[in-house]
């Protein structure tokens, strides 16, 4: 299973980085979400955060396309309404997401060649206060829907990870859960320990099914 971390937009530049810094070889990518920062702003933290080891393609811009491609990272995450974009470079470590809100949304993104959906709120979060979560029935049928990976968002918690699995997603994305947590680190090992216990479960079944 995957784990994609969130920046929440509560940190500075400095904050953000130092946290990336710590986290990212417990993650699949990092993505830069600060919607109010300027593109030079997040042009400062990509090259910190590249500066502080953290390899290009775990990092991921959320919402700006053009300045992903530029910046030669590992790819941008679109929310629901944004255009597909591709690079020239078919051997490029590039993806795209795209955040969907339903299975007609994320149909038309699996067709116009978006690499990975991200689908949520799952659980009830903070960071969407003022609606319900899908929850666990809603990601079953999305995920049985499309081909492509499904990453489910929102109110994720390390005990989740097996139901979540258990639904069809290849992933979690956490936001505050991490970015907002007093040891981010800790929290990530949380998350890995979650994930292992997945693949020990599987692969226990599945030797279990063999005989
Ligand atoms: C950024 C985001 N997108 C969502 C969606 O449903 O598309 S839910 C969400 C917030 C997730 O935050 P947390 O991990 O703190 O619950």
């Amino acid at each position: 299973m995957e784990l994609h971390a969130i920046s929440t937009g509560q940190q500075s530049i400095d904050q953000l980085v130092k946290i990336a810094s710590q986290i990212y070889s417990w993650t699949t990518a990092i993505h830069i979400r600060e919607k109010k920062w300027s593109d030079s702003q997040v042009i400062n933290a990509v090259q910190q955060l590249i500066h502080t080891g953290v390899p290009p393609s775990k990092i991921r811009i959320n919402s700006r396309p053009q300045l992903a491609v530029n910046l030669n990272i590992g790819g941008v995450h679109l929310s629901e309404h944004m255009s597909y974009i591709t690079t020239d470079d078919p051997l490029s470590r590039w993806k795209v997401g795209r955040s969907v809100h339903s299975i007609e949304q994320a149909l038309q993104a699996q067709d116009e060649g978006v690499d990975y959906l991200f689908y949520g709120h799952i659980y009830a979060t903070t960071s969407k206060p003022d609606l319900s979560p899908r929850g666990l029935d809603q990601l079953e049928k999305l995920c049985h829907a499309v081909s492509i990976p499904v990453i489910a968002i929102g109110g994720i918690q390390p005990e989740h990870c097996q139901d979540i699995h258990q639904a069809g997603a290849t992933g979690i994305a956490v936001m505050s859960g991490i970015f907002e947590a007093e040891h981010p680190q800790h929290v990530c090992q949380l998350y890995n320990e979650s994930i292992q216990q997945v693949t020990f479960t599987d692969l226990q079944s599945q030797s279990l099914g063999k005989k």
